[in-house]
C-alpha cells in the first residue's frame, strides 16, 4: 500500500512530505524533484511570489545515492520566503518587543505584518476555517489552506511518476484546455509525454497557438480589470495496463479514486473522465468506444471517449481526465465581506496573489494522478523492488489470453 502525507504552512520554514510503500530501486534525485517543482512555478498570470520562491529540496530519508530504499521517503521543501515570516509564523510565542527586535523592515511594519486578518475572503477557507477551528482571525487557517502545499504533492508525484515509468512504462503529461472563456479547440491534437518540454515553454501549458492566444488575452483582460480567473486542465497517462481499479466496490473504482484525488486539490470544483459531461448529451451509439481487432490482431478502441476506464478499471487505452479550477479567490477588486471583530461590512483582505494559476494546477493534477495510479499499481502488482513489481506486471499481462490482448508485444496503451 502506498500512503502519503504532507505538513507545513505557506509561510512556514518548510513543507515536508512523506511517501510510504514505494518499492526499492526507483531512480530519483534532488535535481529531478527540483525540476518538477520549477515546472509548477511556471505560467502566465502567477503572482510575484513565484518569481522569487526557490523551492529548496532536501531528501531527509528513503533515498540513497539516487535510488529509493523501500523505506519511507521524507522530502523537505524549504520556503526561501521564511526569513521574512519567521516572527509571523514562529512556533514559539512572540511579544511585540521580539517583533521589533527581529524585524528586517522596521518595528512598525513588522507589527503591521503580524496584525490579525479579520476580513475573510469569499471563496477561500478563511471564514469557515475560523468557525471550525476556533480562531478569531484568518492567518492560522489560510497558511495551510494555501496552495503552497501543492509543492509537496508535486515532489511526491514526481517520485511516483518515475516509479510508474521505470516499473511499467507508464508516462504522464498535463496541459491546459481552458482559461476563463479562452479555449483550446476541441480538435487540437492531444499532447504526449514527449511534449513536456514544449509545454514548459508555453506561457499557459498548451501546444495550441490559437488556444494560447485566447487564454493569454483572457488573463490580460482579467488582470486589467483587477479580477482573477480559473480554467480547465487535462491529464493524460499512456501505457496503463488493463485492470487497474475494480468494478466490485465504489471505493475501489479507479475513476472514483482519480476524481477524489483531483477534487482534493485546492480550488478544483469539477472532474471529468474522458468526454464526461458531453457524453451525457449523446446517444449510446455515439457515446461508447467500439471494440475492434486491428490488422496486427490486437484489440483496440475506435475512439477514446471514455477516457480509458470502463467499469471502474483502466482499459489499457490512454487515460484522459480533466479538472475544473475556480477563479483565484483573492480578488484584487476585493469582494464584500464582514469584519469579524466589529461585525461591520468590509472588503476582503487582499495581499499579493495569482491572477490565474491554471497552468500550475495542471502540474499538480499530473502529480495527483501519478500518485493514484502508482497506488493502484502497487495494489495490483505488489513487490518490494522495481524488478519484482515489473516481473509481476509482465506475468499478469502474459496471463491474459492472446485473443483478448489489447497490446502488441512489448508495447501497450497506445504509444511506444
Ligand atoms: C496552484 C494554485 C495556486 C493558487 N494560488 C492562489 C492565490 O495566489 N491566491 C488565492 O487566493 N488562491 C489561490 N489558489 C486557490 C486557493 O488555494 C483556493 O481558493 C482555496 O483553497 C479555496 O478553495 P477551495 O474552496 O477549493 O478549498 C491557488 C490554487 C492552486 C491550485
Ligand atoms: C506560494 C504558492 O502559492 C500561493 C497560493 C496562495 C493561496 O492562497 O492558495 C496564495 C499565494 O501565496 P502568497 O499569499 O504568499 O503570495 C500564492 O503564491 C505556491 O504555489 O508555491
Amino acid at each position: 500500500m502506498l500512503r502519503w502525507l504532507t505538513a507545513g504552512e505557506s509561510h512556514g520554514q518548510a513543507l515536508v512530505a512523506t511517501l510510504e510503500g514505494l518499492p526499492a530501486g526507483v531512480e530519483v534525485s534532488t535535481t529531478d524533484v527540483a525540476a518538477a517543482l520549477a515546472r509548477r512555478r511556471l505560467g502566465y498570470g502567477r503572482g510575484a511570489r513565484m518569481s522569487f520562491e526557490q523551492d529548496e529540496v532536501t531528501f531527509l530519508g528513503g533515498v540513497r545515492h539516487g535510488v529509493s530504499l523501500g523505506s519511507p521517503i521524507a522530502v523537505m521543501i524549504g520556503n526561501t520566503e521564511w526569513p521574512k515570516w519567521q516572527t509571523v509564523m514562529s512556533a514559539d510565542p512572540v511579544s511585540e518587543a521580539d517583533l521589533a527586535a527581529s524585524s528586517d523592515i522596521g518595528a512598525e511594519k513588522e507589527i503591521a505584518r503580524n496584525r490579525p486578518l479579520t476580513r475573510p475572503r469569499p471563496g477561500h477557507a478563511d471564514l469557515v476555517g475560523m468557525q471550525k477551528y476556533g480562531f478569531t482571525e484568518a492567518r492560522p487557517v489560510l497558511e495551510r489552506a494555501s496552495a503552497r502545499e501543492t509543492a509537496a504533492r508535486v515532489a511526491l508525484g514526481e517520485i511516483a511518476g518515475r516509479f510508474l515509468r521505470q516499473a511499467y512504462g507508464i508516462r504522464l503529461v498535463a496541459h491546459t484546455v481552458a482559461i476563463g472563456e479562452g479555449d483550446v479547440p476541441d480538435d487540437a491534437p492531444l499532447p504526449t509525454p514527449d511534449d513536456t518540454a514544449a509545454l514548459d515553454d508555453s506561457p499557459v501549458r498548451s501546444l495550441s497557438e490559437q488556444g494560447t492566444a485566447a487564454m493569454i488575452a483572457e488573463i490580460e483582460s482579467a488582470k486589467k480589470a483587477g479580477d482573477t480567473l480559473g480554467g480547465v486542465v487535462e491529464v493524460l497517462a499512456y501505457g496503463l495496463p488493463p485492470g487497474l481499479g475494480s468494478h466490485v466496490h465504489g471505493d475501489r473504482r479507479l475513476d472514483a479514486r482519480l476524481a477524489a484525488a483531483l477534487m482534493g486539490i485546492q480550488a478544483i470544483k469539477g472532474v471529468e473522465l474522458g468526454d464526461g459531461f458531453a457524453t451525457a448529451r449523446r446517444r449510446g451509439s455515439a457515446a461508447h468506444d467500439e471494440i475492434v481487432r486491428g490488422e496486427d490482431g490486437v484489440i483496440r478502441r475506435s475512439t477514446g471517449r471514455a477516457g480509458g476506464t470502463e467499469g471502474g478499471m483502466s482499459t489499457g487505452e490512454p487515460l484522459r481526465v480533466r479538472a475544473a479550477m475556480k477563479p483565484i479567490s483573492t480578488v484584487p477588486r476585493a469582494l464584500q465581506t464582514v469584519d469579524v471583530t466589529t461585525g461591520a461590512a468590509a472588503t476582503a483582505i487582499h495581499q499579493r496573489s495569482d491572477v490565474c494559476a491554471v497552468p500550475a494546477a495542471g502540474v499538480v493534477a499530473q502529480a495527483m494522478v501519478a500518485l493514484e495510479i502508482a497506488q493502484a499499481c502497487v495494489e495490483k502488482f505488489g513487490g518490494d523492488s522495481v524488478a519484482e513489481t515489473a516481473r509481476n506486471h509482465r506475468g499478469y499481462l502474459d496471463s491474459i489470453p492472446e485473443l483478448m490482448r489489447s497490446w502488441d508485444g512489448e508495447e501497450w496503451g497506445g504509444i511506444a
